[in-house]
């Protein structure tokens, strides 16, 4: 069987006496969807952060192609380039236009030439819809076009997989569907993604495998059928029947 493009193993992570993450192993296959849900405060965000070194680990090993690259000594820039995360709030630089927020990481890291940067940025904003605003600025856009802006940017490091945080939890109700199409359409082209959401219906429909978080561990996962359609565990049940109430399934 071929090695997954991500391995946690055993992942333990304390914010002082809080644990947060309680030894979580988790494969991630090359061209995976992976969902992670669960409630608020059972660790989704953090399990992200740990996974591209914004969050040091206390136990465990993640691996990704085979390589450690958690404890001390990794390259952190090095590996944001090869693992691309997007945040729920987009993070542009106001000042900057829309063309100049996608070329900045590769023209600083030095990935690439000011020129090259220019025409990979056009031609990945091409693909998110949004070319034609590559002159405008942040605060001209809606968040639902910020949003795809951010994915653009983070597209053009071309990485290896993309950490998703919930992206659209910040963007009005008609404008959750187009980065939600967008990130369909990235996993149609073979994009390894790991994401949190809060969109259950997406994560149904988008991943090959969900996890349930709650209380820094994976209660249960398995295919979206299984663990939305027959879940196993009282938590996952409870979890579930609260989402459905608020109308999130
Ligand atoms: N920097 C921090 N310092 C202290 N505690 C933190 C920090 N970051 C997160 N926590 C705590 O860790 C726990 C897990 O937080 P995390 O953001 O990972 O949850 P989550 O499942 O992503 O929640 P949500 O769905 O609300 O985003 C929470 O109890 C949170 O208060």
């Amino acid at each position: 069987m071929a090695r997954p493009l991500i391995e946690l193993k055993g992942i333990g992570k304390s914010y002082g006496k809080l644990r947060v993450i309680d030894g979580i192993d988790l494969d991630i296959p090359r061209h995976s969807v992976v969902s992670l849900i669960g409630a608020s405060g059972s660790g989704k965000s953090t399990l992200l952060r740990c996974l591209n070194g914004l969050e040091d680990i206390q136990q465990g090993q993640i691996r990704f192609d085979g390589e450690v690259i958690s404890g001390l000594g990794i390259d952190h820039v090095a590996l944001r380039r090869r693992i691309g995360m997007v945040f729920q709030s987009y993070n542009l630089f106001p000042h900057m236009s829309v063309l100049d927020n996608c070329i900045v990481a590769p023209v600083t890291t030095h990935s690439c030439s000011r020129t090259e940067a220019e025409a990979r940025a056009l031609t990945m904003l091409e693909r998110v819809g949004m070319r034609d605003k590559a002159k405008a600025f942040p605060d001209q856009l809606s968040g639902g076009q910020q949003q795809r802006v951010a994915i653009a940017r983070t597209m053009i490091m071309q990485p290896e997989a993309l950490l998703l945080d919930e992206i659209t939890s910040a963007l009005d109700p008609e404008l959750v569907m187009e980065v939600l199409d967008l990130v369909r359409d990235l996993a149609m082209q073979g994009m390894t993604m790991l994401l949190t959401t809060h969109e259950m219906n997406f994560a149904r429909e988008i991943s090959d495998k969900v996890c349930f978080l709650h209380a820094g561990r994976i209660l249960e996962e398995g295919p979206p059928e299984q663990v939305f359609g027959s879940p196993r565990e009282a938590a996952t049940r409870s979890f579930l029947r609260r989402v459905t109430a608020a109308g999130r399934l």
